[in-house]
């Protein structure tokens, strides 16, 4: 379906037609709303739009035209390769074998240029079910070694040995990614030659491999159908475990480019709030189809809009955090999700949410890729901590009506992206208004997204513009939301990162390494109560030059109300490593400033310190412990610095444990705007309690005090 806009032919794929019926509905101003400002029609969830006309030369949209693969296009037809394969054959090398083995290696790799411009999706179906009837007797043979692999005499009865040990080798070799992906590969390649792989990296092995065969899995009913893919669940029969299967409808050249895309997404991606591939299946009824993990409890959408089943804030945090810590990821990742909604989201049966569905989804693929796949399997890379200390610069302000404020300076990448211009895609009750307008967009139409969900999960209430007060710039009517969908209960921190979220400015929306601590010391103080009475006082930098100096100026700085808090990165694992959530208890310690006394204790920490490999910086003064937080904490150090305040808390009574961030902690201010942002007061170097937060936050040091009673 077409139409013409002002500017441009748009081109509409309709999308799930006996959806619409909320969208078609009678409600004059909801048509009028979607008509006018919406500029599409919408009698479905999920729009794929292409702006056919645009002349924007910078415009970078995925092209799954280009790249040909030549190499694999020559060798199927070129009858001296062929030849020559058969040649190795004859020396014990399956040609057909090498085919499969080089075309996974190659889809796995990159699946966007194995099925190219000069082929066709559907021919390179075609081309993948050639190679299937060819390699069929190769399957067989090599079932009957799967089956009895401890049956030398069965085995050499059905295929010789030298063909068996080279099969296995060659099947390891088309599929593990990080081989493929990894600047060893090389050497992993040379040791499989050398016959070092045993027999441990077999097909069957789930995390190591990600080719399934159709005669190992048992076959379940469909559980669900997109609009170009149908969702079943499978069993992998020998170990039980099951997985959804997702098979493209039709050969169509789109649902093909969907499918691709997914694939070539999802196979990257390691987190445990995304979805997580497992693999391809190769021989189902001749079409392709990849395995993602079974989500028992169905979508978030359903759940949320189920109002027979009770969501505590709690829950609903949680379901929001996990969205967010997804989507951080995935962002790192230079990954727009562009897709982003309820329906694809799902949630675990421990009630855990993953991102799911990169059909549309749009992969950055820049000068940062390397580092992006390094990441992406260590979990490490520097990219990933740029890109933090980049989305960290962001300087938030909270207005004192709760609002929140994201002024973020651009870097040199942010300006080149922005001016690119993507397809429209996505479902549009979740679409950024950018997006609508047809303008250029970034990642940031992501955050929008997720405010809309934020939105959906705070009241309760369906995205569908009927029912979710929007503005007339596509915005959030945050008047009439608040008013008709945020009750008194809700904790009003989570309605304004909501609300951040659907700013109509990109440069106002959190990032989403912003949002997500938000969401998860949100959720950590409603789950322990304590949210109301934090406090959190935060030591200007020039007040800190020594050891010395800091504990006289943080003596003399500390609110002389009742304080108790806890929070950030530290505060929160103290919390969740404490049964209930207890606090550290206030345990007297050196009632007298006796130095003896004094020293005994000193002596303790330091040797606590040195037993458990600590680097922290300690003092202890008066009935005060100092606790200087070393520049980069890492998830182990953390542990440990738990359990120093655990042994701070049972053997040395202090009365307070006040903790100090290192200067050069590049995520001092954005912690600090967390804790600004839930609540707790933070002290001007004047001591006078600051109403925003600007950029003197880089300059400030944090300050936990854990149950000081003052
Ligand atoms: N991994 C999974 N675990 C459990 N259920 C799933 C899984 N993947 C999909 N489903 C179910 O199958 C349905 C269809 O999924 P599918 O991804 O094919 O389409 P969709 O995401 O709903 O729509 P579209 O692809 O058009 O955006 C989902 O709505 C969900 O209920």
């Amino acid at each position: 379906m077409s139409f013409i806009s002002r500017e441009r032919i748009v081109y509409i794929m309709i999308v799930e037609p006996c959806s619409s019926t909320s969208l078609l509905s009678n409600n004059h101003r909801t048509q009028k709303y979607l008509k006018n400002r919406f500029h599409m029609s919408m009698n479905k969830p999920s729009i794929k739009q292409n702006n056919h006309l645009s002349t924007n030369e910078n415009r970078t949209d995925d092209d799954y035209g280009g790249g040909g693969n030549s190499e694999i296009c020559s060798k199927i037809t070129n009858g001296d390769n062929r030849k020559s394969r058969s040649n190795n054959h004859n020396r014990g090398n399956d040609p057909t074998r090498w085919w499969l083995v080089h075309f996974i290696q190659r889809f796995i790799a990159d699946p966007k240029r194995t099925l190219t411009r000069s082929r066709s999706a559907t021919d390179a179906t075609r081309f993948l079910r050639h190679i299937q009837t060819r390699i069929s007797p190769a399957i067989k043979c090599d079932s009957v070694y799967e089956e009895s692999s401890t049956n030398t005499k069965r085995r050499n009865n059905n295929c010789d040995q030298n063909q068996i040990s080279l099969y296995t080798r060659m099947r390891s070799q088309s599929v593990p990614i990080n081989s493929i992906c990894s600047p060893n590969h090389q050497l992993l390649s040379l040791q499989r030659q050398a016959g070092t792989l045993t027999r441990s990296s077999s097909v069957h092995d789930l995390h190591r491999h990600e080719v399934f065969r159709a005669n190992e899995l048992d076959f379940g009913p469909i559980i669900g159908q997109g609009f170009y893919g149908i969702a079943r669940t499978v069993t992998f029969r020998k170990t039980g475990q099951i997985m959804v299967m997702k098979e493209t409808k039709t050969f169509d050249k789109e649902a093909q480019k969907i499918f691709v895309k997914e694939v070539q997404v999802l196979k990257r991606l390691k987190h445990p709030n995304v979805l997580h591939f497992m693999g391809l299946l190769l021989d189902k009824d001749n079409q392709m189809c990849f395995l993602v993990d079974y989500i028992a409890g169905g979508t978030l959408k359903n759940i949320i809009h189920d109002l027979s089943i009770p969501l505590t804030w709690l829950q609903r945090l949680r379901y929001a955090k996990d969205i967010a810590a997804g989507m951080e990821y995935l962002h790192s990742c230079n990954i727009i999700h562009r897709d982003l909604n309820s329906s694809n989201c799902l949630v675990k049966s421990n009630g855990q949410v993953v991102v799911a569905d990169f059909g549309l989804s749009r992969i950055n693929l820049d000068e940062d890729d390397d580092y992006v796949t390094t990441q992406m399997n260590d979990g490490t890379s520097s990219s990933l901590s740029s890109f933090r200390r980049d989305q960290r610069s962001t300087s938030t302000t909270i207005t004192s009506n709760g609002n929140i404020v994201v002024v973020r300076p651009k870097t040199r990448r942010q300006i080149l992206k922005d001016r690119q211009r993507y397809t429209v895609v996505g479902s549009p009750y979740w679409m950024a208004p950018e997006m609508l307008k047809g303008q250029c967009y970034d990642e940031r139409v992501d955050i929008f997204s997720f405010g809309i969900m934020l939105c959906e999960i705070i009241g309760r209430v369906q995205a569908d513009p009927d029912y979710l007060p929007r503005t007339q710039d596509f915005g959030l009517n945050v008047h009439l939301f608040n008013q008709k969908y945020c009750s008194k209960d809700c904790p009003k921190q989570f309605i304004a990162i909501a609300i951040a979220c659907c700013d109509i400015n990109p440069d106002s929306r959190p990032a989403f390494c912003v949002s997500h601590p938000w969401l998860e010391a949100l959720a950590l103080s409603v789950e322990t109560g304590y949210l109301q009475e934090k406090k959190f006082i935060i030591m200007s930098c020039t007040k800190v030059q020594s050891t010395n100096q800091t504990i006289n100026n943080f003596s003399a700085a500390v609110l002389p109300s009742s304080t108790c808090a806890e929070g950030g990165s530290v505060g929160r694992r103290v919390l969740a490593s404490r049964p209930n959530g207890s606090i550290i208890k206030s345990i007297e310690f050196a009632k007298t400033n006796d130095d003896k006394g004094l020293q005994i204790k000193h002596d303790i920490i330091h040797q606590f310190l040195r037993e458990h490999n600590l680097s922290w910086s300690i003092t202890l003064h008066m009935n005060i412990l100092y606790v200087q937080l070393p520049k980069e904490l890492c998830a182990g150090s953390k542990e440990k610095f738990v359990s120093l305040l655990e042994f701070a808390d049972d053997t040395l009574h202090c009365k307070k444990v006040i903790i100090y961030f290192n200067k050069a902690r590049s995520d001092r201010a954005i912690v600090v705007k967390t804790f600004m942002f839930l609540g707790f007061h933070v002290l001007s170097p004047d001591n006078t309690l600051m109403q925003t937060i600007d950029k003197q936050a880089e300059e400030l040091y944090m300050v936990y005090l854990i149950d000081g009673d003052e």
